[in-house]
């Protein structure tokens, strides 16, 4: 049953998770954080959608809105969030609650050393399961080994009894992993999943979450402020700035043909392994202030393109071309700026590819 109403969705490409218009904000000491300014996105069944931008872009602050986990001194402000068709933003907190996890889950950022270490990781997984599944202790024991073995941990049969301390930092996570798709949801939101770890391990996560998605069909949406990771991993990506979704587009777009002057700022800035001028070769200035964006674009002052306009005119996603759009008045007028911005991309790759 379930599978035939997953291929007939696949088939009409339903889309999973539609956010529209969402906003979220906080109450803080220095007035009202706009953290997530009128952004948009959706996602369909077995898809991997990226989320992209530097620290404090309001990345997480849209995960947490989905889940509806945002703290107390913040709100949304307006928007829906439809998932399979029902806006979450109607639920009851009951109802939100069995949502959470079963249908819709996260792996939360900085929570290597959030597993309780008074409790082996078996006991933490069955707890999840149990909470959500009918099945009995036994039952449950044999779904985490199984759950285990699913995101690459050997000798699951041993492991499960083991206490978080004696798990290294990658089997950590995959645990975590193992948690959150110990319910089979339909929507997995990881976020920042490798930023503790090394590029190997991180490889290896990612390889564990494709592989779950070949066997699951489930959508999975990564936050991540490197663009190195999106361009492995994800089908489509939107980058955040100041708390908008400045550009979308599918992956291989926003490498071969970035619009944004933010966009190609990142790509930049990715680091290459053994490159250490790489790391001052960022974005200059800093993420403004979300207490006190500025006018117009809220990227202006970091812009090396801009304008009066851009101090005045707060600049909507356009469309550049099919499933490409950009916030950025000078799209049309800057063909020119982004060619040479293209090129010096272009020739900072293949210098680096030789230097190798
Ligand atoms: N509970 C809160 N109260 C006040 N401000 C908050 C709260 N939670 C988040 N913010 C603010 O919202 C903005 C966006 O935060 P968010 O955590 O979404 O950033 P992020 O893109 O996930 O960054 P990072 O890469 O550092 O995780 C930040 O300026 C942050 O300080
Ligand atoms: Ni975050």
């Amino acid at each position: 049953m379930i599978l035939v109403t997953k291929e007939s969705n696949r088939l009409m490409t339903e889309k999973i998770l539609e956010v529209d218009n969402l906003t979220t904000s906080f109450d803080t000491e220095e007035g009202t954080v706009r953290a997530v300014n009128n952004i948009s996105f959706s996602i369909e069944e077995g898809e991997t959608m990226g989320i992209v931008g530097e620290s404090g872009s309001g990345k997480s602050v849209t995960a947490l809105s989905v889940m509806r986990l945002i703290e107390s001194n913040g709100s949304i402000e307006n928007g829906t969030i439809h998932y399979r068709g029902s806006n979450l933003l109607e639920k009851t907190e009951s109802e939100i609650q069995s949502i959470r996890g079963s249908e819709i889950s996260m792996v939360f950022q900085d929570t290597l050393d959030s597993l309780n270490p008074v409790y082996t990781i078996g006991t933490q997984i069955n707890r999840v399961i149990r909470k959500h599944r009918d099945m009995d202790n036994k039952e449950a024991r044999e779904e985490t080994i199984r759950l285990l073995e699913q995101v690459g941990i050997p000798n699951a049969e041993e492991r499960i009894d083991d206490y978080p301390h004696q798990f290294s930092g990658g089997m950590r996570q995959r645990a975590l992993i193992a948690m959150a798709i110990s319910c089979n949801p339909s929507v997995l939101i990881a976020d920042e999943p490798t930023t503790a770890l090394d590029v190997t391990i991180e490889a290896q996560i990612f390889e564990v979450l494709d592989k779950i998605q070949h066997e699951t069909g489930m959508s999975i949406i990564v936050i991540t402020h490197d663009l190195g990771v999106v361009a492995g991993v994800c089908d489509f990506v939107n980058v955040m700035y100041g708390g908008e979704i400045v550009e979308k587009s599918k992956t291989d777009d926003i490498f071969g043909d970035p619009q944004h002057p933010y966009t190609r700022g990142l790509l930049r800035s990715i680091p290459r392994i053994g490159k250490e001028e790489d790391r001052l070769r960022g974005i200059e200035g800093n993420v403004p202030n979300p207490a006190a964006l500025p006018s117009g674009c809220t990227f202006h002052p970091r812009c090396p393109h801009a304008t009066d306009e851009c101090r005045q005119h707060d600049p909507s996603l356009q469309e550049v071309k099919r499933n490409h759009r950009a916030a950025c008045i000078h799209i049309d007028g800057y063909k020119s700026l982004h060619k040479e911005d293209k090129e010096i991309i272009i020739n900072d790759r293949k210098k680096g590819e030789s230097d190798d």
